[in-house]
């Protein structure tokens, strides 16, 4: 009951044993709190955090309006109820290089496992839409070098996203990878691959594990595990796909509550409210008194 268990510690060394094992590491990209536990319960490797996800519940577009104390915030809530290791979408690292190492100090003391920081040009894109544009290698590489050396726990994994594929090409997209090593990065997320043999090319490039992103309706098709794995991925994530599928859910039934009088038909769809306490730990709550102080009060036996 209440959070996790397991601390920021544990759980970055946990990140970083799941990316050395060799089997692909599966982070679906939680919404809420809540449905970080059901990553959790359905034995996912870990928790994505989407910055498209943090800007869209608020109402707004995934363009860099969402500031460090909002991500910090909400991440910090989501990573502090799942025991998995969660990693955060810092876009741009939230200003110039300076800015980029707060931005660090601040998700480590969220209790996050680690970020990725992109080289999109502020104000920032989706990755998957067309018209962005990227900074030139200096200012990309500074970010990073600023993450890394910024860093308390040498476990807090920072990953390096470059949007450069959409701009300049595979072999830019191949080279960058390259210097964003070569500036500290730990992982390289590789934006907007467009087939399995561009993946196979980052691949190539860096010896660091490499992230594919399986968003919907984006640039890239939806590969499965065992593909993305031949193509030497290391862990995939799902950053919006349970919050389409929550608002799809929550859309067909207003329209069914509107069009019927009633909800009545959709229930069968819906989590149940044994379910719902379930993964609240409701019993843990309500046995917290027998629990905690099931003990023999000296004297009184
Ligand atoms: C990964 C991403 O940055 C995100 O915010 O989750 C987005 C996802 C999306 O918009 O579908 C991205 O730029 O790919």
């Amino acid at each position: 009951m209440l959070y996790a268990k397991t601390t920021p510690e544990q759980k970055r060394v946990a990140l970083r044993e799941g990316l050395a094992s060799g089997t692909i590491q599966q982070f679906p990209g939680a919404f809420n709190p809540l449905s970080a536990r059901l990553i959790e319960e359905k034995g996912f490797n870990g928790v994505y955090i989407s910055g498209a996800v943090l800007a869209n519940d608020l109402g707004l577009p995934d363009i860099g309006l969402t500031t460090l104390t909002e991500v910090a915030t909400r991440a910090g809530q989501i990573a502090r109820m799942t025991e998995l290791p969660a990693i955060v979408d810092a876009d741009t690292g939230f200003g110039e290089p300076m800015n980029v190492a707060r931005s660090i100090q601040e998700l480590e003391n969220a209790g996050l496992a680690g970020c990725h920081i992109e080289d999109q040009f502020n104000p920032k894109r989706c990755g998957h839409l067309d018209g962005k544009n990227v900074v030139d290698l200096e200012t990309a590489t500074k970010r990073i070098r600023a993450a890394a050396d910024a860093r308390r726990d040498p476990n807090f994994l920072i990953m390096a996203r470059t949007d450069i594929r959409a701009v300049d090409g595979i072999e830019a997209a191949q080279d960058r990878a390259k210097a964003l090593v070569d500036a500290g990065a730990d992982a390289i997320f590789p934006e907007a691959m467009r087939n399995l043999e561009e993946f196979q090319a980052i691949r190539d490039a860096v010896d660091v594990p490499v992230l594919a992103n399986m968003t919907e309706f984006g640039k890239s098709e939806l590969f499965t595990t065992e593909q993305l794995a031949s193509a030497g991925v290391n862990i995939v994530i799902y950053p919006v796909t349970l919050l389409r599928s929550a608002m799809g859910a929550t859309e067909r039934t207003l329209d069914t509550i509107k069009a019927k009088g009633s909800q009545q038909t959709d229930v069968e769809n819906m989590l149940t409210r044994a379910r719902l306490y379930e993964l609240v730990d409701y019993e843990a709550y309500n046995h917290f008194d027998t629990s905690v102080f099931n003990f023999q009060v000296p004297g009184q036996h």
